[in-house]
């Protein structure tokens, strides 16, 4: 295979920002982006340059990263393809008119032609992360583009080489001037929100999205915000398969080497299977790992030595102790796959995001215990991980909230393409993936239509008021309540005149068909007797 010569980094020059920005505004005025044959055609470039950069795309995150090129493809690069897929194939149906009818319209409005409009945002900026420098840069922008917004995008400054490759790609194969690459950092996204968005999409560290969304505040520009948590894990004593929670638990620590927002930081275990629970660790790593993690190409490595600093010191400054991995190489930032059991939530292990391969275990008495920790350390995660009883899984569940959860796995909710993705609280603000891409950068737009013929009908709005007419109009239209000022349904005629004719159940459709039914056995039987 012939050697790829990826670009070397540099940064866009400041002064250029500020037309950057103005151009791509230039281009949503010129309205071509509401055509959405327009918004197809960027789509599948798009589809294709990701198909032809494909090399370049997988040496730059072998570069970055390490990143393997089974891992480049699987969730980088063909992820982005099938994200351009879904929406060419869903953009008719997701950008029609869509026409309020009932609940939303009652029967008295119903010549007023309501409908909501998908009208996109405008010119919106999309800031990435390092850890999935090209599906998490590029899905946003894939929405963008379906709603018909002009995009400007900022890569990471940590994973460079993506940085440059995805400028060069974006910038040849798309309408030039409507989606256009900023590289750099602090003062290039300084630059970049100094200047008016439609929208921002920030996908990062809860403390720079605080610093994009006090920005972006001054201005009164809305921002989905995609942040980090302290993910729990829980493992009761009923979780059906333990061997297999140690295994999915150590998949969401080694794919991308744990740097993924969603991957557990810690696992709440109940006391009795902590031993057995590691061993299945360790037989989970023997697996995946023949001669060990570092020997292994699969696994990625730390993106920089800074964050294999952070790492390490969470490492060192915990009280724990390590009873699977240990092993770190500062030359070639590696870190293995490792496991710390610890018995204080103030614990280094507990109290940061690890963002890498490594993560507590913390023995509980009780699935009470493991919640009551839980909600302590962070209370409103990226996601969490239940491995119990049904009713367990559903306690959990319900008694605590996170951004996303998966049941008896690691992160799967968060690894189809399709379903919507986000954080809650200070995890994040905001989702997408899927026809929620679609939604993130679109104006549902209210649309009225009076004819002119209904003026008679609707002059009750009109000065001189008239209470009669108020009177009537609300006759006819207001609905009178089934319940008391205590809150107490009242089963007044109606009820039972429903409850009668409706043959036990509330609703009209139900009870046409139970009355078919009667009917239907009613005539079996009459003619069975008449034969
Ligand atoms: N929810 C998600 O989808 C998701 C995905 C990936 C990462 N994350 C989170 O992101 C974090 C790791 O990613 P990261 O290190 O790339 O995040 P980061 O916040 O350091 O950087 C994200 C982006 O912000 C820019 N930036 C950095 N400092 C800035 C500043 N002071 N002012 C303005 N812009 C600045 C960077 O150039 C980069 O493009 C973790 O906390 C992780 O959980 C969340
Ligand atoms: C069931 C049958 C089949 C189908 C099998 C299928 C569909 C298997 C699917 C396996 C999957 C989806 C594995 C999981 C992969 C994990 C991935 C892709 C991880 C992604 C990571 C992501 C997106 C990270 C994101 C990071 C973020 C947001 C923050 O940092 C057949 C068809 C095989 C046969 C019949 C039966």
């Amino acid at each position: 295979m012939a050697s790829i010569t990826l670009p070397e980094y540099q940064a866009t020059a400041l002064e250029s920002i500020p037309k950057i920005a103005s151009t791509a505004r230039g281009q949503f005025r010129t309205h071509k982006t509401k055509n959405i044959e327009w918004r197809k055609v960027q789509l599948r470039k798009l589809y294709w340059a990701l198909e032809d950069y494909k090399p370049q795309l997988v040496a730059a995150l072998a570069s970055d990263l390490r990143k393997s090129k089974f891992e480049s493809l699987f969730t980088e690069v063909d992820w982005v393809k099938k994200d351009c897929m879904f929406m060419l194939d869903h953009l008719d149906n997701f950008t029609k008119d869509q026409k309020l009818g009932a609940p939303d319209v009652p029967l008295t409005f119903s010549m007023m032609n309501f409908r909501v409009r998908k009208e996109p945002l405008g010119t919106v900026l999309v800031i990435g992360p390092y850890n999935y420098p090209v599906q998490l840069l590029l899905c946003p922008v894939v929405g963008a583009i379906a709603a018909g917004c002009t995009v400007v995008i900022k890569p990471s400054e940590l994973t460079p080489a993506c940085a440059m490759v995805v400028k060069e790609m974006i910038e040849k194969c798309l309408d030039p001037g409507s989606f256009s690459v900023v590289n750099g950092s602090i003062p290039e996204t300084n630059a970049l929100m100094n200047e008016k968005w439609d929208k921002v999409f920030f996908t990062g560290s809860a403390q720079v999205g605080t610093i994009i969304a006090k920005k972006a505040a001054e201005t009164l520009t809305p921002v989905v915000l995609e942040l980090g948590g302290k993910n729990p894990a829980f493992i009761t004593k009923n979780c059906p398969n333990l061997a297999l929670a140690a295994r999915r638990l150590l998949w969401g620590k080694t794919h991308n080497n744990g740097q993924v927002c969603m991957s557990q930081n810690y696992v709440l275990i109940d006391k009795s299977l902590v031993d057995t629970f590691i061993e299945f660790l360790k037989l989970a790593y023997k697996d995946m790992f023949p001669r060990g993690a570092k020997a292994s190409d699969d696994i990625s490595r730390i993106v920089n030595k800074r964050h294999f600093l952070r790492i390490k010191k969470m490492l060192d400054d915990s009280k724990g102790k390590i009873v699977m991995g240990g092993e770190v190489d500062e030359d070639e930032l590696y870190i293995e796959p490792t496991v710390v059991l610890v018995n204080d939530v103030k614990d280094s292990m507990m109290e940061e995001e690890s963002f890498g391969p490594v993560f507590a275990i913390y023995p509980v008495n009780t699935l009470d215990e493991a919640l009551n920790v839980a909600n302590l350390v962070h209370r409103t995660p990226l996601s969490l991980y239940t491995f119990g009883s049904k009713a367990e899984n559903e306690r959990v569940i319900n008694e605590m909230t996170s951004g996303g959860a998966t049941i008896n796995d690691s992160f799967f909710h968060g690894s189809v393409n399709t379903v919507p993705f986000g954080g809650v609280g200070d995890s994040g603000w905001g989702a997408y993936r899927g026809k929620a891409s679609f939604d993130a950068f679109t104006h549902f737009r209210t649309i009225a239509e009076t004819p002119s013929w209904a003026e008679k009908l609707i002059r009750v709005r009109y000065m001189p008021y008239d209470f009669s007419a108020l009177n009537f109009l609300n006759r006819l239209t207001e609905k009178s309540p089934n319940f008391d000022r205590n809150g107490k349904v009242v089963k007044g005629l109606g009820y039972w005149i429903m409850l009668i004719f409706g043959l036990g159940g509330k609703s009209a459709k139900g009870a046409f068909l139970r009355w078919l039914v009667v009917v239907g056995a009613h005539f079996i039987y009459t003619n069975r007797l008449g034969r």
